[in-house]
């Protein structure tokens, strides 16, 4: 549905993506998550056709946005949400489905179905001043409705949303992934999307650092504690070891039998040794940097290192 291929962005000096590559197939929900200035809102401009990519390509059932045949069919976005406050609803859909080609007899139904998909039947005709911002939120996605897409496309839908708004959000893009529709949504918020998407694709200073099934992202790993941590290290893969403390080592998960057999075969005396549960949380922060540098000029080759050593 969804093939970004390589795509680099230079804004000036700020390199805002470097070579990002990943898939969304159809009929999947994609969480893209990274940190505040990663990278997500450019990927998403770019496959919408709103900025031009330095290099590379971001296409959508094969061909550039700007080149659909039927782009409002085919997806729909919410990027910045906004609708006039003394409008209502109802009339802030209506407004939208002016331009997307809809037959006029067709126009009224979609703005209705699209207000019941997002629950908001009952309050259409209240000014959007008047909604929380969880029915703001949900305004916009029935925005993005109105042309009934394949794809729906959404930047931070999460923001701002209290326990209930999440869930609702959840709910709704696990039906519209069950109706056989994709999804590509993004978060700084780990949390938040991981009990709705199938795929994680997480970004770190412009590059992309793990694009996985959801199902394989953060299952646990191996700790183990041991006053010659130094010499268990080196009967160890390099790549496998991450150093807690002093005494302390993270593995990979699936190592902890390995370890029990080298500390009794070498006679490294062990404190304690085991496995963690699936800690998504964990992974996202293993794998991304926290945005005290959104102005960076180059892609952070540290976020590899990271990802060397956080998560495999
Ligand atoms: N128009 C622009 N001109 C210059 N730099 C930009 C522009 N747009 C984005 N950037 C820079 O590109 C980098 C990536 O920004 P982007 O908005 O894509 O990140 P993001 O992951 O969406 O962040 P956030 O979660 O804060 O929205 C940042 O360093 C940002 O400052």
């Amino acid at each position: 549905m969804v093939d970004v291929h390589r795509l680099t962005k230079r804004y000036g000096r700020v390199e805002a993506l470097r070579d990002v590559s990943f898939t969304v197939p159809a009929g999947t929900v994609t969480g893209f998550l990274g940190a505040n200035g990663s990278g997500k809102t450019t990927t998403l401009r770019i496959l919408l056709g709103m900025v031009a990519a330095t290099d590379g390509h971001a296409l959508i059932n094969g061909r550039p946005y700007r080149e659909l045949p039927a782009p409002a069919r085919t997806v729909g976005a919410v990027l910045e949400p906004a609708a006039h406050p003394a409008r209502t609803g109802r009339n802030h859909l209506r407004c939208l489905a002016l331009p997307l080609g809809l037959p006029r007899r067709r126009r009224g139904p979609a703005v209705d179905e699209a207000l019941a998909a997002v629950d908001l039947t009952a309050a259409a005709d209240r000014p959007v001043g008047t909604y929380s911002l969880g029915m703001r939120g949900r305004l916009a996605i029935a925005g993005a409705l109105l042309g009934d897409p394949e794809l729906l496309v959404l930047d931070e839908p999460a923001n701002g949303l209290d326990p209930d708004g999440i869930r609702w959000l959840r709910r709704f893009l696990r039906s519209w992934a069950a109706s056989g529709r994709s999804a590509l949504l993004s978060s700084h918020v780990l949390a938040e999307v991981t009990q709705t998407v199938d795929h994680v694709v997480i970004v770190d200073r412009g590059q992309v650092v793990l694009a996985a099934p959801a199902t394989e992202v953060g299952r646990g790993h191996v700790e183990v504690r041991t006053p010659e941590a130094d010499r268990l290290a080196e009967l160890l893969r390099p790549e496998d070891v991450v150093r807690t403390g002093p005494d302390g080592l993270r593995l990979p998960h699936g190592l902890a039998e390995q370890v029990g057999r080298l500390c009794a075969a070498h006679g490294i005396p062990l404190v304690e040794l085991h496995t963690t549960g699936p800690d998504l949380e964990r992974t996202f922060f293993d794998l991304t940097s926290r945005a005290d540098d959104e102005t960076h000029t180059g892609a952070g080759g540290g976020a590899r290192e990271r990802a060397g050593g956080g998560w495999r």
